[in-house]
């Protein structure tokens, strides 16, 4: 079924005495992977748990699949990965899974909450009966992103899942969102790391909460005719300057 993927207008969001999102419109398609690209600080966590529905907002609108953000009928609908693992780690990773999956029953949801699937999607068939302490971080944003997938969500947000994984992971990581993408959920994956840039269908870029850029990864490059995503993340600060 198609879906209206994001839609945000005007919004604001202060912390603190920071305005973490400033002013911003942005439209983020169904069914694609999109990367919100930024430095630490830039307003990336504030952005996405606007898209949730958990963040207060002072101004400005938020749309999640047609309907306004933190809506009850988005629960389901919304899956939201935060940047510390929830997983409990006195449990195995499937007992964990089933914890989850109770949870989202006992809210009347059925809707495919099996626990062999999100294993298998997240390629952690084998370590079902593994104590959840004893996982790498690798495995840890697995289970986590695994927990996410139990009520099959139509939105997919993470917050920076491959932070402090090395390359090797990063990219196994990657390739299991593109997966999650090419089966119809739409993504969206914060990330300070530039070159995970070319990964993503559409870039969002945003400094001090704004947002530079919206542009594919190749119209990037091509607008600031530079060879990869950080110096086009400078070129466009410079122009700003
Ligand atoms: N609870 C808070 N109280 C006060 N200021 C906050 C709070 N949370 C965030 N901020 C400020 O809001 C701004 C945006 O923060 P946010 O966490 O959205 O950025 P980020 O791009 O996700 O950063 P990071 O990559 O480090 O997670 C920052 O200047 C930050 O200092």
């Amino acid at each position: 079924m198609m879906n209206s993927g994001v839609r945000i207008r005007s919004l604001r969001v202060v912390r603190g005495r920071t305005r973490a999102v400033d002013d911003v419109d942005l439209d983020i398609p169904a069914g694609q992977v999109t990367g919100l690209l930024g430095p630490s600080g830039s307003g990336k966590t504030s952005l996405l748990r606007a898209i949730v529905g958990v963040q207060i907002v002072d101004s400005g609108e938020v749309e999640v699949l047609g309907r306004p953000a933190g809506s009850p009928e988005l629960r389901r609908r919304v899956g939201y990965v935060t940047q510390s693992p929830s997983v409990y780690e006195d449990l195995t990773v499937a007992e964990n899974l089933r914890y989850f999956a109770r949870l989202l029953r006992s809210r009347g949801d059925t809707s495919g909450a099996g626990v062999e699937r999100v294993l298998a999607t997240v390629g952690l068939t084998e370590a079902g009966s593994q104590l959840a302490r004893t996982l790498s971080g690798g495995q840890l944003s697995r289970v986590s992103l695994a927990t996410a997938l139990l009520g099959s969500p139509e939105l997919l947000v993470l917050d920076e899942p491959t932070v402090g994984l090395d390359p090797v992971l990063r990219a196994s990581l990657w390739q299991t969102f593109r997966g999650i993408a090419e089966q119809g959920t739409t993504v969206i994956v914060s990330s300070h790391v530039m070159d995970e840039a070319s990964r993503c269908d559409l870039l969002v870029l945003l400094r001090q909460g704004r947002v530079l850029a919206r542009a594919t990864p190749d119209e990037l490059l091509e607008r600031t005719a530079t060879e990869d995503a950080e110096s086009a993340f400078l070129s466009l600060i410079g122009d700003r300057a």
